[in-house]
């Protein structure tokens, strides 16, 4: 076991969805923080970690993390974590985090990655200084939908398969479905363009629902912030103003790791005296985060 120096303030933030775990390590825990490193798994591959993405990682301090993966997915990633003395923190959505409200009816069944993107989101809005009510589209393995109003109230959203689900579910469900990928077209002619154009079609159109319902609730014009893994994918064919933010997830960690750790990490003396939410630029580049 390695323990974190007393004076150490990093952070591994961890965000293990249906598809793939997301990682990436902090030199504090508050929103701007420097990354130090980050990295991608596929699910079937987490038992590399220990012994090769996270080898030579200098030992985290604290370990916050979403997961909405299950049970036997955690206790494989926490075995990962072992070699380090940080206990992983996971996140549990609350009724009220980091100036977020959460409107769902059993507020602790929302999944945590949800919770955490909107707190990212909205803390994002914050820095920018925009009073405005916001959708947040996230496309993984599912395809997730929230409205936020303009006080930072989770209002409800919606959840619909990701591309690859939908591919399944058509393949499985008939007898004639079965071709090789295809181009999104506004007119599709062959098998290949109508099942591909028909899943990011599915998708666009449920965002612009969204946008629709809260503009129309709200009287205002939303912004709409889209991340996750297949996020790219859909960028040219969202009918809704957009912005595409990679790693909202860890903007959202960094928030509630600032509430968290802040006071202690401030002690520590290694952060800046103005640890207060500063405008985020700690997203994950995408490239790298990518394969
Ligand atoms: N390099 C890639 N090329 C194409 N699609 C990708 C790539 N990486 C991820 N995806 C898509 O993104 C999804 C996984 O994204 P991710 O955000 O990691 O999902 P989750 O959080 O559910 O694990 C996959 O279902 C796949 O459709
Ligand atoms: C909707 C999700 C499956 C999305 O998972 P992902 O695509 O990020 O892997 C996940 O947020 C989840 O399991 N949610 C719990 C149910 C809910 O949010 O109502
Ligand atoms: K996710």
């Amino acid at each position: 076991m390695t323990a974190g120096a007393p004076d150490d303030t990093t952070l591994l933030a961890l965000d293990v969805g249906n598809t793939r775990l997301k990682w990436a390590l902090y030199d504090a825990p508050r929103p701007g923080a420097r990354l130090l490193a980050h990295g991608v798994q596929f699910l079937e591959n987490i038992e590399t970690l220990a012994e090769g993405d996270w080898r030579q990682l200098r030992a985290p301090r604290w370990v916050l993390g979403s997961i909405v993966a299950g049970a036997g997915v955690r206790h494989r990633v926490e075995e990962q974590l072992e070699q380090w003395d940080a206990q992983p923190q996971w996140v549990v959505p609350r009724a009220e985090e980091a100036g977020v409200v959460n409107g769902y009816d059993h507020p602790a069944r929302l999944g945590s990655d949800r919770w955490v993107a909107m707190i990212g989101a909205r803390q994002r809005l914050l820095a920018r200084g925009q009073h405005r009510p916001c959708i947040v589209v996230m496309v993984g393995t599912a395809v997730t939908v929230e409205a936020l109003d303009a006080d930072g109230r989770f209002l409800g959203g919606i959840i619909l398969p990701g591309h690859g689900i939908m591919l399944r579910a058509l393949e499985s469900g008939t007898a004639g479905l079965h071709v090789p990928t295809g181009d999104v077209r506004p007119f599709p002619t062959n098998t290949s363009d109508a099942l591909t154009s028909g899943g990011t079609f599915a998708i666009a159109g449920a965002v612009q629902r969204m946008w629709d319902n809260l503009r129309l609730h709200t009287g205002q014009v939303p912004v709409c912030l889209m991340t996750g893994g297949a996020g790219w994918k859909m960028a040219p064919y969202l009918t809704v103003p957009f912005e595409l933010v990679e790693g909202l997830i860890f903007d959202g960690l960094l928030t509630i790791a600032a509430s968290r750790f802040g006071a202690a990490a401030r002690f520590s003396g290694a952060a800046p005296a103005s640890a207060a939410p500063a405008a985020p630029r700690s997203s994950l580049p995408s490239e790298s985060a990518r394969r």
